[in-house]
C-alpha cells in the first residue's frame, strides 16, 4: 500500500544567481515535500546561504522559478513571506529586550493582538524551556537559549515552511540534541524544514532528503541512505561459528577479505536489500550458516568527500 503523495512545499526549477560575474547558483532544481526535512549541504562558499536567502525572499534571483507553500516566489513574495519562517545565521533576537519582549514584539508584527500575543509568547517560552529566563535580557542568554528564542520567534507566525540556516553551529551537544528534538516535533506536526548545516551528522539525523551543492550545481540528491550507497566503501561483515564455516564461505563468495582470528569475512556491498538477499541466497545454497551479519555503509563524510573533493567543514575543523 502506498500513502497519498504529499504536495511540494518547495519546488524550484533552474534557479540561477550570480554576484557580479561570479555564478553562485547555476540552475538548481529542488523538490521538497510537505512535512519533510530537506538538507542542503556543500563546502564553504558553495551558495547554501544564498539559496536560503533567495527562497525566503530576502534577495532576488536572476533566473528560474520557485514555488514556496504553493506561492510563486517572484509573483507573490508577500504570500511566500506569510507562509515561511527563517532562522539561523542572521538572528532576529534583539539583545536589548527580554526573551518575552522579543516574542511579544514578534506577535505584534504578526498583528496577533495583545491578549493572543501574550498567550502565544507564554506558550512558546514554555515549549522552549525559557519561562524562567523570560524576563531576562536576551544579551544574558547562552548560545543554546538564544537559538531556542530565535526559533520560538520564528514560530510566532505559525509558518508552514521553515528555513533553518546552520541552526546548531557552535552549540554544545546537549543544546544541539534539544534543537534536533524540536525540529522533529515540528516536522511531525506537518511543518516543512529546509536545513543547511555544516554537520553531516545533523543532516543524517534529521533529513529525509539531502542535496549536495558544489560549484553552483547540485551534484547529488537523495535520501541519506541512497547517497551513502552511491559511494564506495560499503561492506557486509559476516561472522561464522567456526573455521570450517569461514573457509566454506570464503570459497563460495570468492573475492572477500577475511579475518581468521575473528572468524569474519568482509564482502564488498552497497548494503541494499537486493544485494543482501543475493548474498544470503548464495550462502544458503552452499548450506553455510552465518552467526552474525552486519551492514557497514559509508557515512555522509565519505559521501561529501567523494562528491566535492573537500572534507566536510566539521571534519576539517578537527584536523
Ligand atoms: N552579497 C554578495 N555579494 C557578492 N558575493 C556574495 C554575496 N553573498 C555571497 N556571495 C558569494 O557567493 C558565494 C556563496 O556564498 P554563500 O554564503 O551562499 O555560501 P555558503 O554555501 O552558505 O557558505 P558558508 O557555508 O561559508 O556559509 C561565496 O563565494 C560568497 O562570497
Amino acid at each position: 500500500m502506498t500513502s497519498a503523495p504529499s504536495r511540494s512545499a518547495i519546488a524550484v526549477t533552474g534557479l540561477r544567481k550570480s554576484f557580479g560575474d561570479k555564478v553562485v547558483l547555476d540552475g538548481i532544481d529542488l523538490d521538497v515535500r510537505e512535512g519533510t526535512t530537506f538538507s542542503l549541504l556543500g563546502p564553504n562558499g558553495a551558495g547554501k546561504t544564498t539559496a536560503v536567502r533567495i527562497l525566503s525572499t530576502l534577495i532576488g534571483f536572476d533566473g528560474g522559478q520557485a514555488r514556496i507553500a504553493g506561492h510563486d516566489l517572484a509573483e507573490e513574495p508577500d504570500a511566500v513571506r506569510a507562509a515561511i519562517g527563517v532562522t539561523g545565521q542572521f538572528s532576529a533576537v534583539d539583545d536589548l529586550l527580554t526573551g518575552e519582549e522579543n516574542l511579544v514584539l514578534m506577535a505584534d508584527l504578526h498583528h496577533l493582538g495583545r491578549a493572543e500575543g501574550g498567550r502565544r509568547a507564554a506558550e512558546l517560552l514554555d515549549r522552549f524551556d525559557l519561562t524562567e529566563a523570560a524576563t531576562k535580557l536576551a544579551s544574558t542568554y547562552s548560545g543554546g537559549m538564544r537559538r531556542r528564542l530565535d526559533l520560538a520567534m520564528t514560530l510566532v507566525g505559525d509558518p508552514r515552511v521553515i528555513f533553518l540556516d546552520e541552526p546548531t553551529t557552535g552549540l554544545d551537544p546537549r543544546s544541539r540534541r534539544m534543537m534536533w528534538q524540536t525540529i522533529r516535533e515540528l516536522v511531525a506536526s506537518g511543518v516543512t524544514i529546509f536545513l543547511t548545516t555544516q554537520y553531516l551528522e545533523e543532516a543524517d539525523e534529521l533529513a529525509d532528503r539531502i542535496a549536495v551543492l558544489d560549484r553552483g550545481k547540485l551534484v547529488a540528491v537523495g535520501t541519506p541512505e541512497e547517497l551513502k550507497r552511491g559511494v564506495p566503501g560499503g561492506h557486509v561483515r559476516l561472522r561464522f561459528g567456526d573455521a570450517a564455516g569461514l573457509d566454506a564461505a570464503a570459497r563460495a563468495l570468492g573475492d572477500v577479505s577475511r579475518d581468521d582470528e575473528a572468524l569474519t569475512l568482509q564482502v564488498p556491498s552497497d548494503g541494499g536489500v537486493p544485494a543482501l538477499r543475493a548474498l544470503l541466497d548464495r550462502l544458503e545454497r552452499a548450506a553455510i550458516e552465518v552467526d552474525e551479519l552486519s551492514v557497514h555503509t559509508p557515512d555522509l563524510d565519505d559521501v561529501f568527500f567523494a562528491l566535492t573533493g573537500h572534507p566536510s567543514a566539521a571534519k576539517e575543523a578537527v584536523r
